[in-house]
């Protein structure tokens, strides 16, 4: 381990890779097929966003959704590595939002373009402080739930990834090579929905970890 601290990975400016389509119902609510191979995409680092700050609406959006997610943090460094000792790359995890504008999304896959202007604007990965590996001894027996407003939108269990998390990584090493302080988001169950400017949003993992945000808009931009 380096001399920097992997539990303050958000500071580190490494990666944030994120699965899409990983639990079926999900892709379903959505109407898309079933993948039959993980479903990638990137945000900066400057998409992360801790507890204090807010979530902000990107100003060229009107339907900006939750989605809450298992986040896996990277321990050691990686290219080509094997299911079976994947889970020696993992230092530990975070419960992560994946903000996404979901109109400009449907824009861009009506466009055939990529996803960048609806997952990766400033604040679009909220992350609650870093979880020791050793506090979830098995990241398919995760419960995750989000309320907005105190009502509960989401409540599922990793259990129904389609893609596993060891399965993830050797396949994302496989594209990229994983870097110490690398998050990846590893896809939300089904339940996804609208946010606006003052909501107050509560995600958990249950029995391990909560963080609280609220929702702040971002100024309009004037040429
Ligand atoms: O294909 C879509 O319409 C939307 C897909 C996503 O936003 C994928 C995710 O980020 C996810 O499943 O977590
Ligand atoms: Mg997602």
């Amino acid at each position: 381990m380096s001399r920097r601290n992997v539990a303050r990975f958000w500071e580190w400016g490494r990666k944030i890779i994120c699965v899409g389509r990983n639990y079926a119902e999900h892709a379903r609510e959505l109407k898309n097929e079933l993948p039959t191979e993980p479903v990638l995409f990137l945000k900066p680092p400057t998409a992360y966003v801790k507890e204090g700050s807010p979530i902000l609406v990107p100003h060229y959006s009107s339907n900006l959704h939750h989605e809450v997610e298992l986040g896996v943090v990277v321990g050691k460094a990686g290219r080509q590595i094997p299911q079976t000792s994947a889970m020696e790359h993992v230092a530990g995890y975070a419960l992560c939002l994946d903000m996404t504008a979901r109109d400009v999304q449907d824009q861009c896959k009506a466009k055939g373009l990529p996803w960048t202007l609806a997952k990766a604007f400033d604040t679009s990965c909220p992350v609650s402080d870093f979880i020791p590996k050793e506090r979830i001894p098995d990241p398919a027996g995760v419960e995750l739930w989000l309320k907005v407003n105190s009502v509960t939108r989401q409540r599922g269990s990793t259990a129904h990834m389609i893609f596993s998390v060891p399965f993830l990584i050797s396949y994302i090493s496989r594209v990229m090579a994983l870097e110490e302080g690398d998050l990846i988001l590893t896809g939300t169950p089904k339940g996804v929905g609208a946010v606006h400017e003052h909501d107050e949003l509560q995600a958990g993992i249950e029995g391990v970890i909560s963080m609280t945000f609220r929702v702040g808009r971002q100024a309009a931009v004037h040429n």
